[in-house]
């Protein structure tokens, strides 16, 4: 994400000649795991940790005080060369053991992509863009829409997979086609 228009007074967004974004003091302290700790005890509502994609994030998440995680790698810029959320959220699943809910989202466009990330062990699952494009397209009502497809499309998905409920989702409907996602 482009800090720079935020960060200073005049919106000046580009760097002069010999500035680095790494200098600047919105980044230059990047925050860690004690600042995610004193931010969770800021307030008594639940405090979900979106962006992990290693399973070795979990435990300092779970010891910052998480009430859950989304499993994320998209923050409006996207780093090349990070994994597809759906590759990782096996391990983060694991990691986690059921302790508190994974959440994932990253292209997620029609409903059998929601019955693999639940049977991939998400707790739900989130959607960016299709909501902005329905928003652009038909404003509420755009969005409705999306929403409305994502449900009858996953339905549809669910009946032809013999799923009655969501809790039927299991990892056993997908068929891996790599070792380490099996
Ligand atoms: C225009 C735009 C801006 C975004 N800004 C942020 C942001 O500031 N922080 C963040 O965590 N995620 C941000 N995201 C990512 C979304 O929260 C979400 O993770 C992502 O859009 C989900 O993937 P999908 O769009 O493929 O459904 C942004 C996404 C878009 C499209």
């Amino acid at each position: 994400m482009n800090l720079l228009p935020y960060a200073q007074a005049g919106g000046q967004a580009s760097l002069s000649a010999g500035e680095s974004l790494l200098h600047h003091p919105l980044v230059a302290r990047l925050p860690d795991w004690d600042d995610m700790a004193w931010l969770i005890q800021q307030t008594r509502l639940p405090v979900l940790l979106k962006g992990i994609l290693h399973p070795l994030d979990v435990a300092p998440a779970l010891q910052a005080g998480a009430a859950g995680i989304i499993v994320s790698n998209h923050g409006g810029r996207v780093l090349d060369t990070v994994p597809a959320t759906l590759e990782v959220l096996p391990r983060i699943v694991a990691a986690v053991d059921g302790r508190i809910p994974v959440l994932v989202d990253g292209g997620i466009r029609r409903g059998t992509d929601i019955l693999k990330a639940l049977a991939l062990g998400a707790s739900a699952i989130m959607v960016g863009r299709p909501i902005l494009h329905g928003l652009a397209v038909a404003g509420a009502a755009g969005v409705a829409h999306v929403l409305n497809l994502l449900r009858s499309e996953l339905e549809a998905a669910m009946v032809l997979t013999g799923c009655r409920t969501l809790a039927d989702i299991h990892t056993s409907l997908l068929m891996p086609c790599r070792e380490d996602t099996a």
